[in-house]
């Protein structure tokens, strides 16, 4: 059986972790290893211990970087790590951030990150079962979390 590793943090404002394990149980059968650590500066050496550790086929790495300028530049450093893990693993680690200054209030921030938790699982569950999904999708302009924006047409 496959296994999904699922890490999230106590920083973000939404249980991200919990709308992607939810996600995931209502579209396959999965073995999941969940973990949560403090920020996003944590999810990179945790999605590889998952990998490495716990016989992860796949990460999905979620987080909520601040709006202050010194959580963007953690933001950055994070996706940085996240790149790295994934390049020394040869594992895919699916980065889902949501910044804390993308919703116009806090209602949208939650409904955004509910929706791009879930939407981004429902890709992690194309990619380990049915990658043909999303070859049919390529250039169809799809967004995790606000309105798809669709093919450009000429
Ligand atoms: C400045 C800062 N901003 C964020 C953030 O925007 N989002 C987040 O998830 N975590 C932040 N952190 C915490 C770090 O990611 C990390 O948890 C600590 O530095 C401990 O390693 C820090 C330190």
């Amino acid at each position: 059986m496959k296994t999904i590793g699922i890490v999230d943090t106590t920083f973000a404002r939404f249980n991200m972790g919990s709308a992607a394990v939810d996600e995931i149980q209502q579209n396959v059968s999965a073995k999941i290893k969940r973990i949560t650590v403090p920020g996003v500066k944590d999810l990179p050496v945790a999605s590889k211990k998952l990998i490495e550790e716990e016989g992860c086929d796949i990460v999905i790495a979620l987080g909520m970087p601040g709006a202050k300028e010194q959580d963007k530049i953690c933001a950055h450093e994070a996706s940085t790590g996240i790149i790295q893990a994934q390049l020394m693993t040869n594992t895919h680690i699916i980065e889902v951030f949501v910044h804390e200054d993308e919703g116009k209030d806090e209602k949208e921030l939650a409904f955004l990150m509910e929706m791009r938790s879930r939407e981004h699982a429902l890709n992690v569950v194309n990619m380990l079962f049915h990658p043909e999904k999303l070859v049919k999708q390529a250039g169809t302009g799809q967004r995790q979390g606000f309105e798809d924006v669709g093919t450009l047409k000429h």
